[in-house]
């Protein structure tokens, strides 16, 4: 049997999975639904083309896999297998039917307070089980937080562990990562942050559930950071009726100081999380573990005593050392490639980086002898039915506000307390921050008048939110803002997700990659223009945009692919996507010329590239955002970093 195949009437088949529809996709991953062949067992297939990634997103990608093939607890989703074939890794994840948080608050607006509760109470047992092995998560967002079913019945899960990573005791870390609207303030400020920083998330989750809306918005990453920063008291609009634990619990995870802000213990201990109401059951939870067969957070997060180690970030326990940590999951057959100890590259030696992440993940998988035996206090989980009759009446259907951001992970576990190391929240309307500072015709994003072209995605790939381009792209109109509403289902809304959803389908994805191309090769100068006016925050802020826009070009290429492997073998997508490549060509990007005869893989890896350049600039623009740091890239090594900006150009044309 192959690893990927055609099955017996048509279907695609990846080990032993029948490959079914898409029902997601991220960055660099597009989600399906499979069913196993033998038993019947539904999944969610995670496909990502490792040739697209680079090195500190391989490492990014092995730190998901690592920790997930150690966790077994119910409110962490878990991992069955691996798959890989050349070019593909397959994560195989338990299929959560209910998709994620983000569709549900899009479904049914703010939902009842007993409700937000009992999310936030399997969300809590579930950081419990990673804080206890020194874990961070670093984007929680609702799009990360899947649900188990439809029903009533419904358990929250922690997903998308491709920022995770370990912290050392008392560990601080500075890589900016996570969701811009879920985002602590000392990650956007490029900080040195702890744990802390997933308690913000939190909290900016639980005030989404309970209000309908994010704690804080603006139309792009700077101003959301100014109105944090600005901000006095949390504004809970005026028409939610919440009781004091609630809004509690609110104001002391939304606190900007991390100091201020409740530890882990105050969380888990929080009087909003700890009531429970006489009708609910105690929830009987399957015992969390590491799969290695460490025993772990056996309890639940909530009514746990508080100790000493509580008060600090991180366990103080440094015993490394552990038994052979096999997996527990299915044993393959032979003809198939799975790959548990998972090197990308075969060439990797054991001093590499690769290799030193995952001995760092390792370490931390055998680290959690730190072991909390309680009994009681299960979390109570009553039905969502139930919860949401409770209070219908407090619950109108309002749209809830959707991240933007594009990240890039380019997390390196072994260098991760220098690195800046994720690129996020593209500010998709970069005016308003840059009116004071720039002349009206200087900024491309604002449209007064002229026509618009909706871009979007071919409506069955379920993928990101599109850019709007005006058909004029030196004069462009992204309308969208960090609180725009809308996505495609199953778009990982951690990544970037660029203005609203338009429903008029654009079929020519030439058309739209090459208005892509146009405006990120406007904006360009833009960025050029502000970093030789020194102004590099605002270079910044422009050059997230950049990466948006070629981040949106990728996945209409990745978009036109899926649908070639779906169905029968796309001529039409093959030929779009021959036509946009013959006609990007004559534009003026960097990318260099291709022929009529090359295919889509090629222009996927042109716009791969492009992308990837620009997450490479943004990098070196944030590395000089920051006082004193020194651009490290060893093209200019030694150069204080303006000089180095002082030519873009020369950087582009590396
Ligand atoms: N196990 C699953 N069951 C059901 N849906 C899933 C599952 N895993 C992912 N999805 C859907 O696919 C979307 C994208 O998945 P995921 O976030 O893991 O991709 P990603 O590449 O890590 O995203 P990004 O890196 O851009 O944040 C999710 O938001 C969710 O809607």
């Amino acid at each position: 049997m192959a690893a990927q195949g055609t099955g017996g009437r048509g279907g695609r088949v990846v080990g032993d999975y029948m490959v079914g529809r898409q029902i997601g996709s991220g960055s660099f991953s597009v989600v399906w639904l499979a069913r196993h062949r033998v038993h019947g067992t539904e999944v969610a297939i995670k496909e990502i083309v490792t040739g697209r990634l680079n090195k500190k997103l391989q490492d990014s990608l092995m730190s998901e896999i690592f920790i997930l093939k150690r966790i077994n607890h119910p409110n962490i989703i878990c991992l069955h297998d691996i798959i890989e074939v050349p070019g593909r890794i397959h994560i195989v994840l338990e299929y959560c039917r209910g998709g994620d948080l983000s569709m549900y608050i899009q479904r049914h607006g703010r939902v009842p307070e007993a409700l937000a509760k009992h999310f936030m109470q399997q969300l809590a047992a579930g950081l419990q089980l990673l804080r206890d092995n020194n874990l961070i998560h670093r984007d929680l967002k609702p799009q990360n937080l899947l649900l188990s079913t439809n029903d009533n019945n419904a358990i929250l899960k922690i997903a998308d562990f491709g920022f995770a990573r370990s912290l050392q005791p008392r560990g601080v870390a500075e890589t900016l990562c996570g969701s811009p609207l879920y985002m602590a303030p000392e990650i956007m400020q490029l900080q040195k942050y702890d744990a802390k920083a997933d308690l913000w998330s939190v909290g900016a989750i639980l005030f989404q559930l309970v209000t309908g809306k994010t704690p804080f918005t603006g139309s792009n990453q700077m101003q959301l950071l100014q109105n944090i920063m600005k901000s006095t008291e949390l504004q809970f609009p005026p028409e939610v009726k919440l009781s004091a634990e609630c809004r509690d619990l609110c104001h002391r995870l939304l606190r900007r100081n991390p100091v201020e802000r409740l530890t882990f213990e105050e969380f888990f201990n929080h009087p909003f999380l700890s009531q429970r109401r006489a009708d609910e059951p105690l929830r009987a939870q399957r015992p969390s573990r590491f799969a290695d067969g460490f025993s772990s957070s056996e309890t639940n997060a909530i009514g746990r005593g508080s100790s000493q180690e509580d008060c600090l970030p991180f366990f103080l326990d440094d015993d490394s050392s552990g038994p052979d940590r096999s997996p527990s999951f299915s044993t393959r057959k032979p003809s198939i490639k799975t790959t548990y100890g998972f090197s990308l590259d075969a060439r990797n030696d054991g001093r590499d980086a690769t290799s030193n992440a995952l001995h760092d993940v390792d370490i931390i998988a055998s680290r959690h002898v730190s072991v909390r035996h309680q009994s009681g206090n299960s979390i109570a989980r009553p039905t969502i039915n139930k919860l949401l009759d409770e209070n219908q009446s407090e619950t109108p259907k309002t749209t809830a506000s959707k991240p933007l951001m594009v990240h890039a992970v380019m997390d390196s576990l072994e260098s991760i307390d220098q690195d800046y190391v994720l690129v996020s929240g593209p500010p998709l309307d970069v005016s308003s921050s840059l009116a004071g500072n720039s002349k009206p015709s200087q900024i491309p994003f604002r449209s007064e008048s002229a026509p618009l072209t909706s871009v979007h995605l071919v409506p069955t790939t379920s993928a990101p939110v599109p850019i709007v381009v005006p058909s004029n792209p030196t004069r462009l109109a992204c309308n969208a803002s960090i609180d725009s509403p809308g996505s495609a289902p199953g778009t990982s809304q951690g990544s970037t997700d660029i203005g609203d959803a338009l429903e008029q389908p654009s079929p020519d994805c030439t058309t739209r990659i090459k208005s892509l191309k146009q405006c990120a090769s406007t904006i360009t100068e833009l960025v050029q223009e502000k970093i030789e006016g020194g102004r590099h925050l605002e270079a910044f802020s422009i050059q997230l945009v950049i990466l948006a826009i070629w981040k949106q070009a990728l996945h209409i290429c990745h978009a036109q692919a899926a649908s070639a492997i779906e169905g029968s073998p796309s001529q039409e997508s093959i030929r779009l996507m021959r036509r946009s490549n013959s006609k990007i060509k004559h534009g003026t990007s960097e990318m260099e010329c291709c022929s009529d005869d090359i295919g889509p893989e090629t222009i996927t890896t042109q716009i791969e590239r492009e992308f990837l350049r620009e997450v490479e600039h943004a990098e070196e623009l944030a590395n000089a955002i920051e006082p004193g740091r020194k651009y490290r890239d060893a093209r200019c090594a030694g150069d204080d970093f303006p000089v180095c900006l002082g030519s873009r150009k020369k950087w582009r044309g590396r």
